[in-house]
Formats: C-alpha cells, structure tokens, sequence
C-alpha cells in the first residue's frame, strides 16, 4: 500500500535562544568591567507561535510575509531540521528539501563526485545516481570542471550543479525556500523551465516567496504568516489580494 504523505503541524512553537554566551572569555571580561553587576537578561526569539495546519497529498501550499515572518521555521520544521519547542509536526513521506542550496560541497572532491553524493543525501540510491549521473553533469553545463575539485568552482558554477543535482529526483514532499537566482542569465532561463517541471511533479510542494506572481502560479493554497503566527490560511487569490492590501496600508 502507497503511504498517504501528510504534513501535520499542531499547536507548534519554535523558540530560540539568543542571548549572548556567557562562558566565553570576552563574556567574562565584559561582565566584570560592565558598572552595572547585573547578568544580561535571557533573550528569546518566538519564531512560530502555535502554528496548527494540514496539508494533504497533491496540495500546493505558498507561505508569505514579510522579513522574519516565520516562513523558513516552518520549512525547517517541516524538513525535521528544527524540532518544534512546544507542539508537535508531524510529516508523513520523504521529505526533499532545497535550501541553502549552494552549501554543503565537499571541497577536495570532483563535481562528479559530488553529484554522486548529494544524490544519495537527496535520496538516490547508488543505482539511480549512476541512471542519472550523465543527464545531471550535461545539464550543468559545466563540462571539463567536472572533472576538477569543486573547490575550484566560482559562486555560480557551484549553483548550477546544485541544482542539476536537486532538480533530478522525484520529490514526494518538496519544501523550497524562495526560488533561488541559479546562475547567469543564460542557466537561468533553463534553470527557470526546469523548476516548473520539478515543482508540478512534487506530490506535496510547500514553497516560500515574496513573489506574489509565482505564488499564485504554482499554489492553489497560500499560508500568511505575521510575527511567527497565522494571519490567513486559503485560496491563493483571496489571501493574497488580501496580504497585497494590508502591504499597501
Ligand atoms: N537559528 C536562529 N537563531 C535565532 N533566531 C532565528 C534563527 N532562525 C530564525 N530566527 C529568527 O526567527 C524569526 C523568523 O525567521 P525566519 O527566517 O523563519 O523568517 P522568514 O519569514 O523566512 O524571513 P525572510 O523573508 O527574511 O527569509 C526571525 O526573527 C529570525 O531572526
């Protein structure tokens, strides 16, 4: 029987901890020349506040709001990167996750070796690696540099093959962190087609942006997040025109 892929968040809250250190050497020096005796207070960060939802397969669910809002918690929470402070997540099916994508190389190794290895972190099994190595290393265009250490990569060559790699799986649930700018112009606009691909073949998509424009292009459902917490959870137009508004205020 084929897993029904869920994502379930109850009451969820992420809180963080950003007070500064108090066991380093400088800490020490500060306090004792500060006039004032008394330790710095604890500072916390609410990033989500009882955030309660469910997405269901073949859901495609935008989050917006502004700087801080609470949209890469989420998808954090979601991909089990940050485990909920109070509350509880619960995501039924594999989880492929595209953040941060340009980190995570290993330096001495060769883009050949690297496709192979963030294909099997992505969920490839060996044998599908090797189906998939040559289409993946013709797509990043980046050809005898294949064969070199990465660590010899400029910033937008590391992207492209990130992303040849990360767009050559078939997600179940796919979380994506506002669509990242893949290169020069020219990748892009291959980079561009290849996304739309990847993102209708995601069984679950959960997609962070501040573009109004592709939200309502790929989602039927977009979530508004203010302040760590739930604005408005609906159909894309009406949140949107909705979240347009307030923005305009
Ligand atoms: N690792 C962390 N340590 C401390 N605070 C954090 C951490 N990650 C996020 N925060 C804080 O949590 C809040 C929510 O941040 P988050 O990155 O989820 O926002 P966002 O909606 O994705 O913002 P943006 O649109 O700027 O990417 C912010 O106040 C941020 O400073």
């Amino acid at each position: 029987m084929t897993q029904e892929l869920k994502i379930s968040l109850r009451d969820v809250g992420v809180r963080f901890d950003v007070s500064a250190r108090q066991d380093s050497l400088k800490s020490t020096i500060a306090n004792a020349l500060r006039r004032n005796k008394q330790r710095p207070e604890r500072r916390m960060i609410h990033a989500l506040k009882g955030v309660s939802l469910e997405i269901e397969h073949g859901e495609r669910v935008g989050l917006i709001g502004l700087n801080g809002a609470g949209k890469s918690t989420i998808l954090k929470v979601m991909a089990g990167i940050y485990p909920p402070t109070s509350g509880e997540a619960r995501i039924s099916g594999h989880v492929s996750a595209m953040f941060e994508l340009a980190t995570g190389f290993e330096m001495t190794q060769t883009g050949w070796d690297n496709i192979r290895i963030r294909g099997m972190l992505l969920g490839l099994t060996p044998a599908q690696v090797e189906e998939r190595i040559q289409q993946i290393g013709e797509f990043s265009e980046l050809g005898e540099f294949l064969d070199y250490p990465v660590k010899t990569y400029s910033a937008g060559m590391f992207i492209r093959l990130a992303f040849s790699v990360s767009t050559a799986i078939n997600p179940e649930i796919l979380l994506l962190d506002e669509v990242m700018g893949a290169g020069d112009v020219q990748f892009a606009n291959k980079a561009k087609r290849r996304m739309h691909e990847f993102m209708e073949q995601g069984k679950i998509l959960v997609f962070s942006s501040h573009s109004l424009e592709m939200l309502e292009a790929f989602c039927e459902r977009v979530i508004w997040l203010r302040k760590g917490e739930i604005v408005m959870d609906g159909p894309s137009k009406h949140v949107l025109g909705e979240y347009e508004r307030a923005a305009g205020q």
